[in-house]
């Protein structure tokens, strides 16, 4: 058993292990027989006073076919002093044994075993959303063998590099690259988007997606084990090992309450009947009961219920949530921070203007920005490696200047491709530019310098599209009463106007990738809340440093998952919003979960301190709550 009451969980009043951990089929003809048993000795203790070893008799079978286990675990704690819930229950039966009270005690343990199964099932169901994910991905692939012909192979078989065929409805094996055909993928299990997506040459694949038109072929880019959707699941199952703060505020909670409940279970038994003449058996019977309350269960069970239904459902929506921590900092933000190409922008800009003022042809200046371009990721630069399509020149020694560009030596000379902030670092005088780089600004492009040593080349301007769903996630996010700003590399104009468009009212530019961080540093110092979204790209050091890091585009590079506390699978900044409304959906969970748990428990030890509450309805009421708070927590599956 590795549920709530079981030796793993409230033996150590730990939060139960949601790592994987079997549990078996609810033993359901025994606890039947168990329970019959029970009933029917207490029917034959109302009916038949006299029949009273009959009941002994049921009572004891009913015991000895589902509470041995319960009994012998609970007095091995006990004899160790260790006051787990095995052996509260376990000293409560025996007493109740002992005092006569044979059809209730056998009833105490029915329920108590009833109740365990059942939740050890409801969160095997709630990790159980996260495996169905992997189970997406087919087992088999149809592989090019070396003679021509195509066979279907298990996909574990399958070596990086081979080609994959894929038939229309067919979901994809493995991650990879489209080398023939054209077709429209459903990602929605990678992206949590169900609209289809355009895919032709080049583009990439994922595995468990559905392909939904065309036939088409792929070569593999990533071995099954290591596939985009295994990450996820492993980065999922890796979360339920960090608790969120609730969580563990929760486990020490319950790690005083028991004890606690243990000696005012004694001092109810021992201090009337010696010092206030009360009835001894009364009393005893009383501390029973409190002692059957004591189950902490519902408490312990509740927040891991709650968190990995959170993060399961996160998953399927395409947002990747690193730890039950960050599902719950959502709750408490009150800013956003972006950053603007990748993010708020496609990240893919379009070269719109071109400025030569060098002495060579436009196709050599062309060529040479291309062939300097070629080695940096930057959006801008692969729009200007792009740009050129013939051969590109060999460079040496390239120098990449985060939130500047590049700088390279060949031929002797030294040239660097980037913005002002670069060609002032490389000792370029601007005076005589300044008139076409405010143009080119001011039609709400990047200007991007070419410079050699010390005189300018060319100039470029570059625009970035915003992205479709940018705007919407701005007011999505006004609307939940967030507060955002946008931090940016580039010039004041271009991001001024990339903000108006988005509706961000409140801008900083011309930053350096630590200007980013300071920014986000000091939002912090004035004790506000704040998560940084981002691409990775020169804003790493910001999104490490916020309360949350939020990176885009987690389908296509590692950096992202690797630094972000939360990645979103499609580069749709509207998944934002998703989030924290999911965040703050699972904490109102959580709350009404520890009120139900800690409330209902409170009214039953005043009424088992009255004398006013028996060992069934202590029973009844552990159990309820249990499942009260259990279904509670599994409704964070069905968020919308
Ligand atoms: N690798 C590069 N190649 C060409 N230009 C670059 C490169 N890196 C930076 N730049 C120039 O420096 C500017 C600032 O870059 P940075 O990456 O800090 O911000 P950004 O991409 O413009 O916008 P944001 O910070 O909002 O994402 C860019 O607009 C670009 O002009
Ligand atoms: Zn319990």
């Amino acid at each position: 058993m590795s549920n709530c009451c079981g030796s793993s969980a409230c033996s150590s009043n730990e939060t139960p292990s949601l790592a994987p951990a079997k549990v078996s089929p609810i033993p359901y003809i025994k606890l039947f027989f168990a329970g019959g048993a029970a009933l029917l000795a207490e029917v034959i203790g109302w009916i038949l006073p006299g029949w009273g070893w009959i009941s002994l008799m049921l009572a004891l079978s009913a015991i000895a076919l589902c509470g041995t286990d319960i009994l012998k675990r609970g007095w091995l704690s006990l004899l160790k002093f260790d006051l787990t819930i095995n052996a509260l229950m376990s000293l409560a039966v025996t007493c109740a044994l002992l005092i006569g009270h044979w059809a209730e005690a056998a009833m105490v343990l029915v329920l108590f075993t009833l109740a365990e199964w059942i939740e050890g099932k409801s969160v095997e169901r709630a990790r159980h959303a996260i495996q169905s994910v992997l189970s997406l991905a087919p087992d088999t692939a149809r592989i090019l063998m070396s003679d021509g012909h195509w066979q279907s192979l298990p996909v574990t078989q399958v070596k990086i590099g081979q080609r994959v065929q894929v038939q229309p409805g067919e979901r994809i094996g493995l991650d990879g690259r489209i080398v023939k055909g054209h077709t429209f993928i459903n990602q929605a299990a990678i992206t949590g988007e169900s609209l289809a997506v355009e895919k032709q040459l080049g583009d990439s694949v994922y595995a468990g997606t559905l392909n939904e038109t065309e036939l088409f072929e792929f070569q593999v880019t990533a071995e099954a084990a290591n596939t985009t959707l295994a990450r996820i699941i492993k980065r999922v199952e890796e979360a339920q090992a960090d608790k969120a703060p609730t969580q563990r505020l929760v486990d020490q909670f319950a790690r005083v309450y028991t004890p606690i409940i243990f000696f005012i279970a004694l001092a109810t038994a021992l201090v009337p009947p010696i010092f206030f003449g009360g009835a001894f058996f009364d009393w005893l019977y009383r501390a029973l009961v409190l002692l059957v309350i004591a189950c902490p269960c519902a408490l312990v069970i509740s927040t891991p219920v709650t968190i990995v239904s959170g993060l399961a459902r996160a998953a399927r929506l395409g947002i990747l949530i690193k730890g039950g921590s960050h599902l719950e900092a959502g709750s408490r933000l009150n800013r956003v921070a972006f950053d603007k190409t990748g993010t708020l922008t496609q990240g893919q800009p379009e070269l719109r203007s071109f400025k030569n003022l060098s002495g060579m042809s436009d196709e050599e200046l062309q060529q040479l920005a291309s062939s300097i371009a070629q080695h940096s990721s930057h959006p801008v630069s692969k729009t200007l490696t792009l740009a050129y399509v013939g051969e590109r020149l060999t460079v040496e020694t390239l120098i990449a200047m985060p939130g500047q560009g590049l700088q390279v030596e060949f031929n002797k000379h030294r040239y660097g491709l980037g913005n002002d902030r670069l060609a002032r670092a490389m000792g370029v005088p601007l005076e005589a530019y300044k008139a076409d780089v405010a143009r080119i600004e001011s039609q709400g492009e990047s200007c991007v310098l070419l410079i050699e040593d010390a005189r300018v080349l060319g100039l470029f301007g570059v625009a970035d599209p915003v992205k479709p769903n940018s705007q919407e996630a701005i007011r999505d996010l006004h609307s939940l009463g967030l507060r955002t700003l946008m931090l940016s590399g580039d010039n004041l104009n271009t991001a001024g106007a990339i903000a108006q468009e988005v509706g961000i009212t409140d801008v900083k530019a011309n930053l350096m990738p630590e200007d980013k961080l300071n920014v986000i540093k000091k939002i912090m110092e004035e004790g506000q809340q704040v998560a940084m979204v981002g691409d990775g790209i020169n804003d790493a050091p910001a999104l490490a440093q916020a309360n949350l890091g939020l990176a885009m585009g987690a389908a296509g590079t590692d950096t992202a998952i690797e630094t972000a506390d939360i990645a979103l699978m499609d580069d749709d900044p509207s998944k934002i919003a998703t989030y924290i409304r999911l965040s703050r959906f699972c904490m109102r969970l959580l709350k009404q979960n520890i009120a139900l748990a800690i409330g209902i428990k409170f009214i039953f030890i005043l009424l088992a301190f009255q004398g006013q509450a028996s060992m069934w309805m202590a029973v009844f009421a552990d159990m309820g709550v249990s499942l009260l708070v259990v279904a509670n927590g599994l409704r964070a599956l069905k968020f919308k």
